[in-house]
């Protein structure tokens, strides 16, 4: 019951998607909410009229006329609003999923990258994005809960003006199967939330199997009975466990039922007994008989909603548990503006880092410098941290002990996006993005992706422009294969469309990671020699595991195990005969 406290959140979450068809929706609903009680007075009247003129030879009087198209226009009205309240639903479903998709891309987008690497927030993500796309369940279930109580009381009045016994006998008859039903869907709340992992899986298998990106090697290595073998295990398990409740909970709430319906029927044949003895008139029996009946279904109904509205505030929690998430790294209550220009650069001062949940540091008391106009090549074997320092340098992450100072003031100071807004970076696990070359380009500063000069001129610097000026649609060509007219290209390709976002952003700082991993020599070659131009005056850090690019920089970082091990250009570290040294005379051996 706790959980109930979620319906306020959410209610003003949909007030805010449309406030406008929320009023309606509740304007229709409250309307048809009285249209039963009315259509079963009029009934009522209708049949004593008609019992009263049984008989005699007189044509129907114009009261009974009126009464029968009373009748008549209330149960049109009745189709109408159920048909209006139809429509306004739609729209407030895609008002809101607009609303809530908008808000959850936001709010994702603002977290720490730490999270993206905890398994939990998947979960969390998944079924938060299943409650933005679930369109409303809760709502919709508050909505009809709302229409269902105002007819059931209506209802309930009518039974109780002629005997309060007769509702206590429903009522009473009712309330077991309701308790259970709300427990039952508490448990299958519970079942749902421990398949949350398994789910999320069973969706991987389900991309694995059918996607682009492992077409391939699924073929040639024949994984797809590996793949179908493991996912129908998984769902085995979870076909269990929803059989196995269902099984469990089927007896109780069917006899609970019958419980209720027996409570019905003991007020039904009571009514018919007292008009067998003339106590009730043959149109009072009539409205009776409906009102029963009627209260008996709305009562299970409303019930029903209710279980439905504590059963949607459990996984609603799921949600505002996400939109509750707090990104720990942000900009501080006075952010600094990052010098323009820099005039001192970076500093690592002591610093180590371990990433969140592990214990073994990758970084130990690390200090360099940077300074503004230089170029740094980072190297080292894999997993030696390289990658690891240029995020902490971008402030994707914060340092466990020490600091990295920026024009000797901590990086924690400064305002985040005015601090990644003078950062241009190639990663070495780019995005792909499935939009038309010239966008693909102009995410480095989506501020000018209609300025198509400092397209073209941020694409002719990566070289991006041999592959642009090559596709049929040219810069308006969409890349990859997922949409029609689609394009792929190939790795290096795809590189040098990164390698334009970073020259597009024209930063202070530029890091690029493995930026010529895959391109071929020549246009290792003609990227670096523009490298130098288009650098000067700028900082720069580059990671290759190739000493053709990292020879280019002014200054060489070695790391090994957390610290850097050596330092110096080229010529010192070839003449110092040390680690650097013996990797690239085993690089260079290879090719004599
Ligand atoms: N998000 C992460 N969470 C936990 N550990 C991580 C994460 N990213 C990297 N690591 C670990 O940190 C270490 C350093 O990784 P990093 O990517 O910085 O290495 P690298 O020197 O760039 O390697 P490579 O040359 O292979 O690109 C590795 O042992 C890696 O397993």
């Amino acid at each position: 019951m706790s959980s109930i406290k979620n319906i306020l959140p959410v209610l003003r979450m949909v007030w805010d998607a449309g406030p406008g068809v929320v009023g309606v929706n509740l304007a229709l609903r409250l309307t048809a909410a009285l249209i039963p009680v009315a259509v079963l007075a009029v009934a009522r009247w209708i049949v004593d009229a008609a019992v009263a003129q049984a008989g005699s030879e007189r044509e129907m009087t114009r009261q009974l006329v009126g009464l029968v198209a009373l009748e008549f226009g209330l149960a049109a009205l009745g189709g109408i609003l159920s048909r209006a309240i139809q429509y306004a639903n739609v729209v407030l479903a895609e008002k809101y999923t607009r609303h809530v998709s908008l808000r959850l891309l936001e709010h994702a987008s603002q977290l720490d990258l730490a999270t993206y690497e905890d398994p939990s927030f998947y979960d969390r993500l998944e079924r938060a994005r299943v409650q933005a796309t679930d369109r409303l369940v809760m709502v919709e279930a508050i909505a009809r809960f709302l229409q269902q109580g105002i007819t059931t009381m209506s209802l309930c009045i009518g039974i109780f003006v002629f005997s309060p016994w007769i509702l206590l006998n429903i009522i009473v008859c009712l309330i077991p199967a309701t308790l259970a039903e709300a427990r039952f869907g508490t448990q299958l709340y519970a079942m749902n939330f421990r398949h949350t992992p398994k789910r999320r899986e069973l969706e991987y298998l389900r991309q694995l199997g059918a996607s682009k990106e492992s077409a391939k090697e699924l073929k040639l290595f024949g994984l797809s009975p590996f793949l179908m073998q493991r996912y129908e295990t998984l769902s085995g398990k979870i076909i269990e466990d929803v059989l196995g409740l269902w099984k469990r909970a089927f007896p109780r709430l069917s006899l609970l039922a019958m419980l209720g319906t027996l409570g019905y029927y003991g007020a039904y044949a009571f009514v018919v007994y007292q008009t067998a003895h003339g106590e009730l008139s043959v149109g009072q029996l009539t409205f009776l008989i409906g009102a029963i009946a009627g209260a008996n279904r709305t009562f299970q109904d409303l019930f029903v909603s209710a279980v439905g509205i504590i059963d949607q505030s459990l996984y609603i929690s799921d949600m505002l548990a996400f939109f509750a998430m707090r990104p720990a790294i942000r900009s501080g209550q006075q952010a600094l503006q990052v010098p323009r220009p820099i005039r001192q650069g970076f500093e690592f001062r002591e610093v180590s880092f371990a990433y969140p949940g592990r214990t073994v540091p990758v970084l130990q008391s690390t200090s360099f410098r940077l300074a503004p106009g230089e170029r740094i090549a980072l190297i080292g074997e894999n997993g030696q941290g390289k990658t690891t320092l240029i995020k902490l340098m971008m402030r994707l992450y914060d340092p466990t002990a020490g600091q990295i100072l920026l024009d000797g003031v901590d990086l924690r100071e400064y305002d985040l996006q005015d601090l990644w807004s003078q950062i241009g970076v190639v990663f070495q696990d780019f995005a792909r993005y499935e939009m038309t070359a010239a966008d693909n380009i102009a995410v480095g500063r989506i501020e000018w992706r209609t300025d198509r000069e400092r397209i073209t001129d941020a694409s002719r610097k990566s070289l991006a422009n041999t592959v642009i000026d090559k596709l049929p649609l040219g810069y308006e060509q969409m890349l990859g294969r997922r949409f029609e007219g689609g394009v792929d290209l190939s790795g290096g390709e795809w590189q040098k469309i990164a390698l334009g976002r970073a020259y597009m952003r024209d930063a202070q700082f530029l890091v690029l990671d493995e930026p010529t991993a895959a391109l071929d020599a020549q246009a290792e070659l003609d990227v670096f020699n523009r490298f130098g131009e288009l650098t000067s005056g700028k900082m720069a850090i580059l990671i290759s595991h190739r000493f053709s690019t990292v020879r280019m920089a002014d200054r060489i970082l070695v790391l090994r195990d957390g610290r850097i091990s050596e330092e110096g250009s080229h010529e010192q570290l070839m003449a110092r005969g040390g680690g650097y040294a013996a990797m690239y005379e085993l690089q260079a051996s290879r090719y004599r």
